[in-house]
């Protein structure tokens, strides 16, 4: 939660910095380049004679600023008149226009016909292993009088003359305005003679110091960078959950798993009798259940044998309480080992067991308690005397517990009484 929400002041940081900088862009980061133009400014007059023409052009300085006349006289070479203003930087190299926008210029226009006016960016540039300079056009309609205009420097472009002029193998045709070296102002290409006044008041390239599509370029890789690192961070925290849910379910799993096997022991202790392992009265619980369910139900007979071991007090003084408990093991095991699986031993008070033989006859109930009585009759289970045991054996007769177990306590009260090491049968 804590990380969300500073992921999302991030990208909230990151969002109003985008606005800003956009902002900020579109209404700021303005740069303009100029300088003022004096006497003092080396602007440099040309003529078409230097193709062998006639045209006679004169410079001079009106309030400090230069002024071309220009007579376009006509011949066989194309006429102009035309003056340049030089641009360079401090190391004497011309300038970079790459992120200006816009020229504009301030020009003062006089024409005895009709004229365009040729505006040329010219840029030096090596070519091969030469230094050329490359025209950048842009043709103005100048308006008579004072007026300023403005170029979008997007709109300049390398006229044909000049591609037809060079004479180097593969030479790029698209405008260049990285090593930009003068202003060139030339009379327009209307054939006829004429006086042209051309009066530069003023000029200055405006830009930004970002252009814009570089601002959006550099914004999408931040963006695309923030992109990816959120998926790396929700791809670790999701990687990082699942190992933690894992290791939190196998955690788990382990403590149920104890929790089972201790449950298992508990309940075993619970059903069990501790020193014979024999079912404990809680164990029976759902075993006589069962029994009455079924004797409700009709469909079977139970059986109990109840048996308890003669003269047992005697044994334990004559021998030891130890030595009886070692009896009631072995008498345990000898039991288990004559009775069938569906039978249930019980350990029923300190020297009783009792046997609830499900799905038995009385016959067969009697016969199994006078089996019992004869396997422990010839056993050896205690090495000091002979053990044996009396039997009372009581039928399922109605649906009250207390009632069967009293029949068969009496028919064994009976046994007892009859002279032990016996089987009687409850009525
Ligand atoms: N060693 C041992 N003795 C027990 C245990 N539970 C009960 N007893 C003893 O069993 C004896 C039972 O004695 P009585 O109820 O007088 O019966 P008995 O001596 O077997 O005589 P009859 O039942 O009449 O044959 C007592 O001495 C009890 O202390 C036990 O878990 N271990």
């Amino acid at each position: 939660m804590k990380i969300l929400i500073k992921t999302e002041f991030a990208y909230l940081i990151l969002l109003m910095l985008t606005i800003g900088l956009v902002a900020w862009q579109h209404f700021g980061m303005n740069i303009s380049y100029s300088y003022q133009l004096s006497r003092e400014v080396p602007v440099t007059l040309s003529n078409d004679d230097i193709n062998g023409g006639r045209s006679r052009g004169i410079l001079s300085y009106t309030n400090g600023k230069p002024t071309l006349n220009c007579d376009i006289v006509l011949s066989q070479s194309f006429p102009f008149c035309s003056i340049l203003l030089p641009l360079s930087n401090n190391n004497g190299s011309g300038i970079d226009l790459q992120r200006y926008d816009s020229l504009t210029l301030t020009l003062g226009f006089q024409a005895s016909e009709r004229d365009t006016l040729l505006v040329y960016l010219n840029n030096g540039e090596i070519i091969g292993n030469d230094q050329v300079i490359r025209a950048n056009m842009q043709v103005l309609v100048p308006a008579t009088g004072t007026q300023d205009y403005t170029l979008p420097l997007s709109q300049f472009h390398v006229p044909s003359w000049w591609i037809f002029s060079r004479t180097e193998q593969n030479i790029t045709t698209a405008s260049r305005l990285d090593n930009v070296q003068n202003i060139q102002l030339s009379t327009g290409d209307h054939r006829s003679a004429r006086h042209v006044q051309i009066q530069v008041l003023d000029f200055h390239f405006d830009g930004k110091w970002m252009r814009a599509a570089d601002l959006y370029f550099y914004l999408l890789v931040v963006w695309a960078f923030a992109a990816v690192a959120q998926i790396l961070v929700i791809a670790r925290r999701f990687r990082f959950k699942y190992l933690y849910t894992q290791r939190e379910a196998k955690r788990l799993n382990e403590i149920n798993n104890f929790l089972q096997v201790e449950r298992d022991k508990f309940e075993t202790l619970a059903k069990h009798d501790a020193l014979t392992g024999c079912l404990n009265r809680n164990g029976m619980i759902d075993i006589l259940g069962r029994a009455i369910g079924q004797f409700e139900h009709g469909n079977s007979s139970t059986a109990l044998i109840l048996l308890d071991i003669d003269n047992f007090k005697q044994l334990n003084d004559n021998y030891g309480h130890d030595e009886g408990d070692r009896v009631l093991v072995q008498l345990a095991k000898l039991l288990r080992k004559h009775i069938r699986d569906n039978d249930h031993l019980v350990r029923w008070g300190g020297e009783e067991f009792a046997i609830v033989c499900e799905q038995t006859s009385t016959a067969g109930a009697l016969t199994l308690a006078e089996n019992l009585r004869a396997v422990i009759e010839s056993s050896h289970i205690c090495e000091h005397s002979q053990v044996t045991a009396s039997f009372g054996v009581a039928k399922l007769n109605s649906k009250h517990i207390e009632n069967w177990f009293k029949r068969a306590d009496e028919s064994l009260y009976l046994a007892k009484k009859q002279g032990r090491n016996r089987v009687t049968l409850a009525p």
